[in-house]
This record gives structure tokens, sequence and C-alpha cells, in this order.
């Protein structure tokens, strides 16, 4: 070893700020290193962090123990006929620490190595005795198939969100997770619903099966979408799911949830009038989800969800949002004791990769403007979405478009029949139809495959709604942009746009600024800035 000189301490005089490696002595086993994050170098023998470079062989290595095991191997290889030093293929493959199992079954870091990779992934966490978070879904007790059907996805490495709530998930402990739009939220709370599910199924109890899971969704298209996911995810697994959305016959919900399945996925109206009407047994629910719960929570929802709550015994409570504020948090306190809260990067903040591109225009003047963006080779970026605040609006918007610019562009709103959305959606994703002109029915959740240009047209009532929105735009940190129309009627959602903005360094529009609306905030702004040049 290069007298012990690590990469650290190389690094050290580059990032002097640098304390997340402790610089303690050279490691002498194995198991005493920490293990690799993504983007560090690995060990040739274990995959571990390679903090160190072998002077014989300039491979990384972790340890003593592990040097000593590499020249070894070399010199039996050279002894074996071969008389150069051969280097051995860099292993891909994170290794876990073996004997750390906590109570869940995973394989769980030390809790400082938990708190270096919480630190560097931005993963902040509240509650007792919250698990660490893993660096592969290997580490967690999953069934095997669920495994197999998570790497045939493609998810190689769980997401920062995924790392922690899905070990927090499976010790049965309720949760509050925040993290961006297109994070990976979804499959943290699924993979531990399919893994209770399949292990608890009935399906060859003289009982048949029942409901173990209830998830419910805002719209009919964020169901259809979990479920797809849901079922890909527990493919050859004891694991059925029901959809139950209104716009397609409950007769045909009714008997599927009565042949026998583990997960209900559904809005809350249509599964009230379900269980309102039919007897559903309710008593096995042990897992209820509540994606996007700060829509779930609100007035509208709040008591249809609160009813299907209280018909149930006591189950473990999963939400989840990319937006959630301190009121959310105290709701969901108040609807289970004991929750542990996981919010990954800034909350409530827009998804970094999405670019913001704020125009000033007026109300008289948005149309024109759209068909400028629409038209404009540089500015277009098909399959792109448009949203608007009203259902007539995107149907008279998306009529104009197709006129104007000769393009098929098609209207989706909740007033649409069920077939009619389907068929909407499968020819947006089919590439026939660049654009899609919709309410706030698109504006959550929807994972719209391709979109990487959104254009907001009216400007929705709170910011939080524009987070999603604009979110639709860019998945896992791939880059997007967000057109978005503002002017003086926005006037309530004004001052937090310009903060918004300022948060992801787009440039604000000078009469977004002026407005004697924005007036505060912008000064604010202007003065935190003078206050950085001067020292
Ligand atoms: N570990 C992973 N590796 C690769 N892709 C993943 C992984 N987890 C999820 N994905 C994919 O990332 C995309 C976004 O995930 P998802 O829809 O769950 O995001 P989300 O956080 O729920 O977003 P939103 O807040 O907008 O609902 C999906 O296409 C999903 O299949």
């Amino acid at each position: 070893m290069e007298g012990g000189a690590s990469k650290d301490c190389e690094q050290s005089s580059v990032d002097a700020t640098n304390t997340d490696e402790p610089s303690d002595a050279v490691k002498e086993r194995s198991r005493d290193q920490r293990l690799a994050f993504p983007g560090d170098p690995k060990c040739v023998m274990c995959g571990r962090y390679g903090e160190y470079i072998c002077d014989e062989t300039e491979d990384d290595i972790c340890s003593l123990e592990c040097k000593r095991t590499l020249l070894s191997r070399i010199s039996n290889s050279s002894r074996g006929g071969h008389t150069s030093l051969k280097k051995l293929p860099t292993v891909d493959e994170c290794y876990y620490v073996k004997d750390g199992n906590d109570k869940t079954g995973s394989q769980s870091l030390p809790s400082d190595q938990s708190e270096v990779l919480r630190k560097r992934l931005g993963i902040h966490v509240k509650g007792n005795s919250v698990p660490a978070p893993i660096l592969s879904f290997a580490s967690c007790p999953l069934p095997q198939k669920l495994l197999e059907n998570i790497e045939s996805s493609g998810y190689e490495m769980p997401t920062p969100v995924q790392m922690q709530a899905i070990p927090a998930a499976l010790t049965g402990k309720s949760l509050l997770v925040s993290a961006d739009t297109g994070s990976g939220k979804t499959a943290s709370f699924l993979v531990p619903v399919i893994t209770y599910c399949a292990n608890n199924s009935l399906q060859n109890s003289s009982n048949g099966r029942r409901p173990r899971a209830i998830v419910l969704e805002p719209t009919r298209e964020l169901c259809i979408q979990v479920e797809e996911q849901a079922k890909m995810l527990g493919k050859g697994l004891p694991f059925k799911t029901a959809l139950v959305v209104g716009g397609d016959p409950m007769a045909g919900q009714l008997y599927r949830i009565q042949e026998g399945v583990e997960l209900i996925v559904g809005t809350p109206g249509r599964l009230i009038d379900l269980l309102t009407k039919h007897d559903i047994e309710l008593d096995d629910i042990m897992i209820f989800v509540l994606d996007e719960v700060d829509c779930m929570l609100q007035r509208g929802f709040r008591d249809q969800v609160m009813q299907i709550f209280r018909a149930l015994s006591q189950p473990q409570l999963l939400m989840y949002s990319a937006t959630i504020s301190p009121e959310v948090e105290k709701m969901a306190g108040t609807m289970v004791k004991d929750v542990t809260v996981v919010s990954v990067g800034k909350p409530n903040t827009s998804n970094k990769a999405v670019k913001h591109i704020a125009i000033w225009v007026e109300t008289k003047q948005k149309k024109q403007k759209l068909f400028d963006v629409l038209m404009s080779k540089q500015h277009f970026k098909p399959p792109a979405v448009v949203y608007v605040g009203s259902r007539l609006g995107a149907d008279l918007l998306a009529d104009a478009i197709a006129v104007k610019t000769g393009m098929k562009a098609l209207s989706m709103h909740g007033e649409k029949s069920m077939k009619e959305r389907r068929e909407i959606m499968q020819l947006f994703f089919m590439g026939e139809c660049p654009v899609i002109v919709a309410t706030g029915i698109l504006g959550r959740g929807v994972d719209l495959l391709g979109v990487r240009q959104v254009i907001i047209f009216d400007m929705p009532n709170s910011i939080k709604e524009y987070v999603h929105q604009v979110g639709r735009a860019s998945k896992l940190g791939e880059e997007g942009t967000a057109v978005v129309f503002v002017n003086e009627e926005n006037k309530n959602v004004l001052p937090d746009l310009v903060e918004l903005l300022r948060a992801s360094s787009a440039p604000i529009p000078r009469e977004l600024l002026n407005s004697q609306y924005t007036r505060s905030v912008a000064s604010a702004g202007k003065g935190q800035k003078k206050r950085k040049q001067r020292y």
C-alpha cells in the first residue's frame, strides 16, 4: 500500500470540508471497511469501498486482508504459468454486511455508515428505531420471485426513497414519506405491500383469498398505473389485484374481489360505493396506502378516506407524496401513533431536473403564445402535455391547436368515459398524438412515458399542484422543461412561484418580480443577494 496513503487523503486536500469519511488507520480486515456508494472505487476482491491502492498492482483495495488475498491469488496464478501480474475483474455488485440482520431480516448497514449514506443522498428520518437504508433490494427479505421481477423491470438499484422507505415499511410501522416527483415512490410502497400479501396469502386455505392491503389514489389514471405496476412486480406470486374505479362496471370489480384478491387499488368514491352496497370482508386489511396523501387528506377526499380508514382494524398506514405540509404531518399523527417520517431532498420543492421557463403573458395572448411555442422547432419538445384549468378549456384548446398548427391534439379530463380516457392515453403513448391538453387529472403521479415538456397554460391555484404538474416532465433525474404562463390573474400563487423559481435558479420575468403581489418576496430575495456579495 502506498505508505498507507488513502484516497481520502488525496481528496481532503481538494475538499477540506468533506468530513464524511473518518481518516483512521488502514483497515485490517475487509469487514472493517464500509460499503461502496455509487461512484466510489470498489475493492477488486470484495466490492467494498476501495479506499486504498495496492502498490504492487495499482488495484483498488479496501483493507490489508484483501490486499493479501489479491497478492496470493496473483502469485498462485503466476505459478500456474502466468508470469505477469494479472488484473482481476472488478467486482460490480456490492457486498453486504452478513451478520447485521435487523428484526425485519434486512441485512443492515452499521449505524455510522447509515448516517453517511443518508447524508450523501439527502435522506432525512424522524422516528423511533428507524432501520438503516439498504443499498440493494436483495438486502431485504423479499420473496425471491419479487426480486426477479424487480430485476426484470430494469430496477438495478433502489432509488434513495426506496433505500429508506422499503426497510422502514417492512418493520410494520406507519410511514409518512416525501420525495421528489418521479423518484420511485410507487415501488417503495408496492414492494412491502406485495411482500406482505404474498407471505400471508390464503390461496391454499379453505377460507379463500381475502384482501390484505388497499392502495388509494386520487385519479383513475393513477389507479390503473399503480395496479399495472403491482401486477408486474407481483407476477408469479400468490398475489392478485383488483382495480376499483368509477367508469368501469361495478359488477366486474365486485366479482374479481369475491373470486379472491390480496390487493385493492382504487379511488375513494368508488370504493365506498362498493363497500356500502356489498359485503366485503375487510378484517384482514393490514396495510392501507394513501398515495398523494396531501391531496387525499384535503377537503373533498378527506371524509371518504376517513370513512374507509375507520372501517379497518388499525392497519399499517403508508402515506406518500412529493408535497407534504406540516398540517398533513399533523393529521397523519392523529390517524396513527408512532409514525416514521422519511423525506428525501428538500421537501415541497420542485424536481431539480426540470428547467422552468416562466413567461409573463396576458390572458388574451396566451393562446397565440402557446401556438408560437408549439410551432417553434427550437422550443417545442414533443410529446408534451398542456395543463389547463377546466374541462371545457381543455376541449376548446385541443381543437384550436389542431386547427392552428395542424398537429393532432387531444383533450383529457374527468368528463370523458373510461374507454375514451384509455384510448387517448394509448394514442399518446404510441406516439400518434404529440400534444395532450389535460386538466389536473394528469397532474399527479401519472408516469407520462417519454414526456419531457409540460406547458402550464393555466397556472393552478396552489404551488403544490404546480410542483406535481411540472414533475410530469422528468423521471429519475432525466432532464425536462416546464413552460409556465403567468400574469396578475394568478396573484394567489405568484409569491410562492417567485420563491420556487429562485430556488431552482430559473430566470424570473421582470413583470413577475415587479408585480404588486410579489414585491415583498422579490425584495427579500434581493436583500439576501446583496448580503452574500458583500461578504
Ligand atoms: N429502482 C428503480 N430503478 C429504475 N427505475 C425505477 C426504479 N424505481 C422506479 N422506477 C421507475 O421510475 C419511474 C418513476 O417512478 P414513480 O412513478 O414511482 O415515481 P413517483 O415518485 O411516484 O412520482 P410522482 O410523485 O410523480 O408520483 C417509473 O417509470 C418507474 O418504473
